[in-house]
């Protein structure tokens, strides 16, 4: 996937940084939207991100997952940066992409309100030096950068936010190597679902 950089007015978009202030939680650092996936508990999205590169290392994959913090596991993956999957280029927009779905499957009630909230206007994510995942404030009130993060946010709120779709359920993504602690990872349903999913399997045994 080949994203370009674009400009924004900084008064016509929602923009988001600090995790405490507006718009926060559609950060990867914002705490407070754990996830699960093939039975783990991963504390953040960042963390779940952080140990995809890592398919092949779950030891590093645990060190990260087991971080409180967002910033401590972006902070932990730094330290095996050339363990890193070596297509993580071309794919790691796709797997952002399967962590956001993950991240408003599981959160649906909080993460689809900030969604909302955004109206249709473009999101960005504003950093003082990032220009891949974010844009910067190069003259005042003038951003730019690829914005990677808040372009896949608004690809997820016109598919899933705008268009009713249902999230309840995320597949795979279909790239090699997907794995988790050694194991393909699997579908990762909503809480509701998969309790819903349990009760029809307890039924017919
Ligand atoms: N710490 C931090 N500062 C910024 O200015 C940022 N824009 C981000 N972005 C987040 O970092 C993650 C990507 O990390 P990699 O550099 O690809 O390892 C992703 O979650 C961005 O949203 N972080």
């Amino acid at each position: 996937m080949k994203i370009t950089e674009r400009t924004y007015n900084k008064n016509e978009v929602v923009f988001f940084k600090s995790t405490k202030a507006n718009f926060g939680g559609l950060s990867n650092m914002a705490p407070g939207y754990s996830l699960r996936v093939n039975d783990i508990i991963i504390p953040s999205a960042e963390a779940l991100y952080q140990a995809c590169r890592f398919p092949l290392f779950p030891a590093i994959q645990q060190e990260i997952i087991e971080q409180n913090s967002p910033m401590t596991a972006k902070m932990k993956s730094r330290k095996y940066l050339q363990y890193t999957r070596q297509d993580w280029e071309e794919v790691k927009y796709s797997i952002m992409y399967w962590v956001l779905k993950v991240k408003l499957s599981q959160n649906f009630d909080e993460f689809s309100k900030i969604l909302i909230n955004t109206n249709s206007k473009a999101i960005v994510e504003l950093s003082d030096k990032d220009k891949d995942w974010a844009a910067v404030e190069v003259e005042k009130n003038l951003l730019v950068g690829k914005n990677a993060l808040g372009r896949l946010l608004m690809q997820l709120r016109e598919e899933y936010i705008h268009n009713d779709n249902c999230v309840e359920c995320v597949q795979p993504i279909d790239i090699f190597g997907f794995l988790l602690y050694g194991s393909e990872i699997e579908t990762v349903c909503s809480p509701a679902t998969e309790f819903e999913n349990n009760l029809l399997f307890d039924l017919v045994q």
